[in-house]
């Protein structure tokens, strides 16, 4: 089994194997997967104990491979969130987030798969058929809290075990620390004695640079709903720390809102610039808590027509 890709490594920042009190420990590779908006990213995140990827009622938020990792005990937790698995669409920005799951699959020691409790529709068939064999897989049937008959549970998780052989089921709320902490445990026991592959205290392998586009992105999708089509996208032009004379860290980041078209641009700025301006606000605050660090943040809105159709385009803002 590979070790992660880290864009962050550096011959310096290689940790130290590390060895729990009482022996030996555990570390490994953990794939959250499923069918978009089913809540990968809010348990991602609730198992990591802090926010990495970020979340929207909008589908298909998440459009990048980010790894999560959880150091508790004598484990290591390196959990992987990918992005809603879909065919129904088939741009070049469609087929990359599909390869970041189908490239995850066949490479962990755990794959928590991601579904509705109480649903299966053919969307989520079409991620279970992309199991490997040999690689246990737990049914993590989630959003328990908006099942209103309960009794009907026992009869679909039996349909559910006709469909594949399921390791574990674990119905559950990402919203409920108490269903994250048992799912936590059942995690464990699959996971192989090892070194663990990062120090205690780091908490993803993505950069600073990566989370402040990821979190602007957030706020673009939660502040537009619907309203904004799927085809929208966040690049940073410039990140800068700087020394500041009040403050222990200031950071100062250029940020570039990328939409399809006039109407959209229009739409991302609001009237009098009022939610573009929201946005940046939301943002800001947020990038500050997370890097602990006073923020500069200037966006700007560009029309980048057919840009998720174009594979040279894709790249250059980031795409895998
Ligand atoms: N009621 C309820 N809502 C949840 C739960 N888990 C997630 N959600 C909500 O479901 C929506 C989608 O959550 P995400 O975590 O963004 O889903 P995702 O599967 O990562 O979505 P994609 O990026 O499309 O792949 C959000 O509005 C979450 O707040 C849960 O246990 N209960």
């Amino acid at each position: 089994m590979s070790e992660p890709h880290s864009e962050s490594a550096s011959p310096e920042a290689e940790p130290e194997p590390q060895t729990a009190e009482g022996g030996e420990t555990r570390c490994g590779l953990i794939a959250i997967v499923g069918k978009p908006n089913v809540g990968k990213s809010t348990l991602m995140n609730a198992l990591v104990g802090q926010k990495i990827s970020i979340t929207s009622r909008k589908a298909q938020t998440t459009r990048h491979r980010i790894t999560g990792i959880r150091t508790e005990g004598d484990t290591q937790f390196v959990f992987v969130d990918t992005p809603g698995f879909q065919t129904r669409h088939n741009s070049a920005l469609n087929k990359s987030l599909n390869k970041a799951v189908t490239g995850t699959i066949g490479d962990v020691d755990l794959i928590l798969f991601v579904v509705e409790a109480g649903n299966f529709t053919l969307s989520d068939a079409k991620v279970l058929a992309l199991f490997k064999p040999g690689i246990p897989a737990l049914l993590v049937a989630n959003k328990l809290d908006t099942v209103h008959r309960r009794s009907e549970l026992a009869p679909w998780l039996k349909g559910m075990q006709e469909r594949h052989d399921f390791a574990e089921f674990v119905p559950m709320s990402a919203k409920n620390p108490k269903d994250v902490a048992r799912l936590l445990q059942v995690c464990r026991g699959y996971l192989p004695q090892q070194d663990w592959w990062y120090a205690p205290d780091e908490l993803t392998d993505r950069s600073e640079k990566f989370l402040a586009s990821e979190t602007i992105r957030e706020k673009l999708f939660r502040l537009t709903g619907d309203e904004l089509p799927y085809s929208s996208t966040v690049v940073i032009d410039s990140f800068k720390e700087e020394k500041g004379k009040t403050v222990k860290r200031m950071v100062r980041i250029a940020a570039t809102i990328v939409v399809e078209r006039d109407g959209h641009k229009a739409m991302v700025i609001g009237k009098s610039g009022e939610r573009l301006k929201r946005i940046g606000t939301e943002a800001r605050q947020e990038l500050e808590k997370l890097m602990d660090a006073k923020v500069f943040l200037e966006i700007w809105v560009k029309v980048r027509s057919g840009w998720a159709d174009d594979a040279n385009r894709l790249r250059s803002f980031g795409y895998e």
